[in-house]
């Protein structure tokens, strides 16, 4: 019986969702060099706003973050040392943190706008660098006056390690009664637990209390808090003129903040003499002025706190996950990690799949071009059977191996790492890091790199990504340029080819970014654990993506080969060529014969190569055509239509509206690129 949904009642969640309009607004604050911007740009998307705090030029950055089903907006915010005394940008980034967008009374006489053109941060994340602990505890106990929760990023835990400083990261997070989260920043440790963190604090909506003030001050603090919030009229008066948490406003004039103190002498100066009287009876009880008396006191409050959690030890040994990470996550040296992975697909694609394809695909064909069939029925059987072989060239020699690899990867914590390192790289042509895998298998065959892109990215950056795959050649591709190319235009015109492929793609990569300038989210990349890869989800992995693909793949691949074959055999040949004449002859001056090779390059690229010998009629072609026509062929052949195979993967990955795109795309781009070599060899070839 089927289920029946009671669609009168809507689903309710349990937890509150952070999105759109309601999206949690985040601050990263932290002292200079603690690792704000790593965090950052870590987490960021590809393109992030910057602005500069109002009235200064110093720089914040900010960007939406998808967390699951939750977003969030991150501000990194220019580095805090402190929140007293401060006077120019730094003041300004205060009063972001106080007011964000509003001005309460007291700042309405200030000329320019309010700092930062957003909302006050619901929740700070305080970026630590854990080997200058006791350092940095100080600003977090100021943060703790502000009114908001705050989780800790106790950053640079591995420049702690090697310091041989061992941080009691419970004892801290219990004396300090917020969270804190250790993270090696610039390798992406425990950046997903930190927002992970970061939401679950702001649903619990707890704010933190202020760490109380040493006892000897603990009498100026209440005459302090007696004078500004003594009765009712002047707490009212106080709190509508500041709206600042009393805590903070009440250190902030112990310790006479020059920004505040003026405010106060403008706004409230009937309490000017009692504030005046306080601080002048401090000053003669004291052996220092107060101000003196409560910054020392937060400094030995902050030692205390770091002399009970931390301890200092020889440095530990090395750790197999460290010695690994030295090569996959260094700043400097993780580059080689990529880059051995990287050869190890090449090695793959060219070595293990191009062998594969000789004993199987390659086989098939051989065996079925003994049949030749003249009927109607055999003509469609011999392209279904056409059609089976061209699936079976592309899944056992490329599908399984490349997906194969790429479970492999993700499995073994590989994947993750080389995505974080050369994520930076990738957004210059706007593109996540984690594409950089699934790029390099569209070297085996595009079909495996655009499913690959499903799991890992979604909205613009899944369909720039695999808008830009398209233009990757794939093995098929490259067997035509490199059988061609290397016969007629030697080693320098294969290298040109490939390069000239290389800079369309990353042109094409700042170009689509513009076509799609909407602001995508940023993802938290979790960089798991090394891990042994185990068979069964291994296998179960690689054998799951291959047949989802093979679903979609098949039946368009057997449809249009038995298409194909029937215009054949219906001898369509030469009208084809007739109505392909103004692009083959009169754009890429190419022999109108070419026509019906290039149109059956849609169904596997390397077939084009059999029927260009076929059409011209010789395996010889350079009385035919000339070095311009056989490079402004093969130049239209890398990018024009992605094959129906890789149609059919787009389809289901980014959808009709885009793969269609995708094909128009390729074909403007392969013309336009084939027409310009054609005329920049003709103009250049009187020359040599
Ligand atoms: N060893 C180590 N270095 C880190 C880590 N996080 C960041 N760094 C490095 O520390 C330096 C400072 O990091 P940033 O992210 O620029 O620090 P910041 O807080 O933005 O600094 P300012 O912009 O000056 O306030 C950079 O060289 C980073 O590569 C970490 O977890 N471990
Ligand atoms: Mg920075």
């Amino acid at each position: 019986m089927p289920q029946v949904f009671d669609t009168t009642h809507p689903l309710t969640f349990h937890r509150r969702l952070y999105r759109g309009d309601s999206r949690l607004r985040v601050a990263l604050v932290g002292q200079h060099n603690s690792g704000k911007s790593t965090i950052f740009q870590a987490v960021a998307s590809t393109h992030y706003r910057t602005g500069k705090l109002s009235g200064t030029n110093k720089s914040y950055a900010e960007c939406p973050v998808q967390i699951g089903a939750d977003e969030m907006h991150l501000v990194e915010l220019p580095a805090l040392h402190s929140l007293r005394g401060l006077t120019g940008a730094d003041l300004e980034a205060m009063k972001y943190l106080l007011w964000g967008d509003e001005r309460p009374l007291v700042s309405r006489h200030e000329q320019h706008d309010p700092p930062a053109p957003f909302p006050r941060p619901d929740i700070l994340i305080h970026v630590i660098d854990a080997s200058v602990l006791g350092r940095s505890l100080e600003l977090t106990l100021e943060l703790l006056e502000l009114g908001l929760p705050v989780v800790v990023a106790l950053n640079m835990m591995d420049e702690a390690r090697r310091k041989g400083v061992v941080i009691d990261v419970e004892a801290l997070s219990a004396r300090l009664g917020i969270p804190v989260i250790p993270t090696v920043a610039l390798k992406g440790h425990g950046l997903a637990t930190l927002f992970d963190q970061v939401l679950s604090t702001a649903r619990q909506a707890i704010c933190p209390l202020p760490q109380p003030i040493g006892l000897p001050l603990q009498p100026w603090l209440q005459q302090m808090r007696h004078i500004l919030y003594g009765s009712d009229a002047c707490a009212e008066h106080t709190r509508t003129a500041f709206n600042l948490p009393a805590d903070f406003l009440l250190m902030q004039l112990l310790e006479q903040d020059p920004y505040l103190g003026r405010e106060v002498a403008s706004h409230c100066p009937d309490l000017l003499p009692a504030i005046e009287a306080l601080h002048k009876t401090a000053a003669s009880e004291l052996s220092r002025p107060l101000a003196t008396e409560v910054e020392a006191d937060r400094h030995q409050r902050a030692i205390s706190m770091f002399e009970s959690v931390a301890t200092i030890m020889h440095r530990p040994a090395t750790t197999t996950e460290e010695r690994l990470d030295m090569f996959f996550l260094h700043p400097r040296w993780g580059l080689f990690g990529s880059l051995a992975v990287f050869a190890a697909i090449l090695f793959l694609v060219f070595e293990v799949s191009a062998t594969l394809d000789a004993l199987s695909a390659a086989r098939l064909a051989t065996w079925i071009s003994a049949w030749q069939p003249e009927t109607a029925t055999g003509i469609i059987g011999r392209a279904v059977a056409d059609g089976l072989i061209g699936l079976i060239g592309i899944v056992i020699p490329y599908m399984l191996p490349l997906v194969l690899m790429l479970v492999l990867l993700e499995e073994t914590g590989i994947m993750q790492r080389i995505a974080f390192v050369v994520d930076r790289f990738f957004h210059a042509v706007g593109l996540h890091g984690k594409v950089a895998v699934p790029f390099l298998l569209g070297l085996g065959c595009n079909v495996p790199a655009i499913a690959a892109t499903r799991s890992l990215c979604h909205g613009r950056d899944r369909v720039i990504a695999s808008l830009l795959i398209t233009f990757v050649p794939c093995s098929a591709r490259s067997a035509v340029v490199l059988a061609l190319g290397a016969k007629y235009l030697g080693a320098a015109g294969v290298f040109a080819l490939f390069l000239l492929n290389l800079l369309i793609i990353a042109l094409l990569g700042r170009l689509l970014s513009h076509r799609y300038p909407e602001l995508s989210p940023g993802i938290i990349q979790e960089i798991p654990a090394y891990a042994w890869p185990r068979w069964h989800p291994l296998l179960a992995g690689t054998w799951q993506r291959t047949s989802d693909i093979l679903t979609i793949v098949t039946p368009l691949l057997v449809a249009g080969s038995i298409i194909l074959a029937l215009m054949q055999f219906a001898g369509m040949d030469q009208w084809i060529n007739t109505l392909l004449t103004p692009v083959t002859g009169w754009m890429l001056g190419l022999p109108v014969a070419m026509g019906v090779p290039i149109l059956f390059g849609v169904l596997r690229k390397e077939l084009s190569l059999a029927m260009i010998y076929q059409a011209l009629g010789t395996f010889e072609i350079t009385p035919l055509l000339d070095h311009i026509q056989i490079t402004t062929f093969l130049v239209f052949l890398l990018f024009y239509i992605p094959c129906v195979s890789t149609f059919a993967v787009m389809l289901k990955v980014i959808g009709r509206k885009e793969a269609l795109f995708s094909i128009i795309l390729s074909i403007g781009v392969a013309l336009i690129a084939a027409t310009c070599v054609r005329m920049l060899l003709t103009l250049s070839s009187p020359l040599f």
